[in-house]
């Protein structure tokens, strides 16, 4: 089975529906989208979570609403309609940019349908749909892009400790349940793993969500490939312990907002564990597609970093376990906090741009010059910014 966090059908009529992932790993339910609301409370709700899929599932559960209802023949009207309906799904989450870049890029087409000969609400509609239909497709052929690269430049700064294998740690989940396939940080490791250079994984647990635990553990599984799964706190001694007898190279993450600077956002711990890569000399990389770099966002200090309620640090919810075997057709929450005691619960931090020894992009990894600056603009212009293409091996 390809596990898919979103299944699209184009229309008329477009049907959409998201894995569940709050369910995950132990029930797959996938749950139907029919509109730009349900996509906002299923985004809000962490059902469907990752920067990539945010704005995917945001853009096409505006698709399916559009070609469902009765939409305005006056373009200006459906084109007023659109836009409010773009401007509401991005104050879902906050973090992420990939939402707020899918919107403005639509915003745009549909601003064009508009301004064209004759238009009308259905030619707004279509161009509208076909633009959020694209982004499932594109998604997934950047993915494997920057699986390619980002193994080539791992294998290419392999630790001299290293043999032909690599290890490598990941952090919170960027596979195919936060994409539309194939993943980023996880799928550098697919492609790792597809070219037989890869030595073993080590994920994450990702506390409070857990997306390591249940959701990258999840797809590691599922892909047969070796892998480790380590609390947050365990990091530090994992490198310092296993670093050299596991061949542990590189620790890869994904973004929800990398800024101009190289600044990076991502799921909270991130931020740690580049500390720790750098303290063990190990190389600290950055996944992400070209749609989660903020050119307006100067520096990571611009970055608003949501914060979750404090019911997800303190009560965790899942099958029961009667310490022998799980019992699926009992769902329990359990509290694990003292009660009245404070809460913090940030959703990311900022890595700063010094700990970052290379930003994978589906055009290539961007290193820092002589100076230690990122020039992420330079991507932007069509530039490929290391001009070692993959070599499309395995995948
Ligand atoms: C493909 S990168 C996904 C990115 O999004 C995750 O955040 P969340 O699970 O809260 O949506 C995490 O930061 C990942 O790195």
């Amino acid at each position: 089975m390809v596990l898919e966090a979103i299944r699209y059908t184009p229309g008329p009529p477009s049907q959409l529906q998201i894995l569940d992932q709050l369910k995950l790993p132990h029930t797959e339910v996938y749950d139907d989208i029919y509109s730009s609301s349900d996509a906002w409370r299923a985004i809000k709700e962490m059902r469907t979570r990752g920067a990539p899929a945010i704005a995917i599932v945001a853009a096409l559960g505006l698709a399916v609403e559009l070609n469902k209802m009765e939409l305005s023949d006056s373009a200006p009207e459906a084109e007023i309609f659109i836009k409010q309906r773009l401007d509401y799904l991005v104050t879902s989450r906050p973090t992420a940019v990939n939402l707020a870049d899918a919107a403005r890029k639509l915003r745009k087409i549909v601003e064009k349908a508009a301004a064209a000969q004759g238009a009308t609400g259905d030619s707004l509609r279509q161009a509208y749909t076909k633009a959020s239909e694209k982004m499932l497709v594109d998604d997934v052929s950047d993915n494997k892009a920057i699986g390619q690269y980002g193994a080539e430049w791992i294998l290419k700064n392999r630790a001299t400790s290293a043999g032909e294998t690599v290890s490598v740690i990941t952090h919170c989940n960027t596979g195919s349940l936060a994409t539309a396939g194939y993943g980023t940080a996880l799928g550098v490791i697919r492609s790792l793993h597809a070219r037989k250079s890869l030595k073993h994984a080590f994920c994450t647990e990702t506390r409070p969500y857990n997306q390591g635990s249940r959701l990258t553990a999840f797809e590691l599984v599922h892909d047969q490939i070796p892998a480790t799964l380590i609390t947050d706190s365990m990091a530090a001694a994992l490198l310092r312990i296993k670093s050299s007898s596991e061949s542990i190279s590189a620790i890869v993450v994904g973004a929800d907002r990398v800024a101009a600077n190289g600044d990076t956002a991502n799921k909270i711990g991130t931020y740690s564990l580049a500390i720790i890569a750098k303290y063990h000399g190990i190389k600290f990389l950055v996944a992400a597609p070209r749609t989660t770099i903020d050119l307006e966002t100067k520096s990571g200090e611009q970055i608003i970093i949501e914060e979750r309620p404090g019911r997800e640090v303190t009560l965790v919810k899942g099958p029961r376990h009667d310490g022998v075997s799980l019992d699926l057709n009992v769902v329990e929450t359990v509290s694990i906090a003292a009660s009245g005691i404070g809460i913090w619960n940030p959703a990311f931090d900022v890595t700063p741009a010094e700990l970052i020894d290379g930003i994978i992009t589906e055009v290539g990894v961007v290193e820092k010059d002589s100076n230690g600056v990122f020039h992420l603009d330079k991507i932007f212009d069509g530039l490929d910014v290391e001009m070692h293409p993959p070599t499309i091996g395995g995948i």
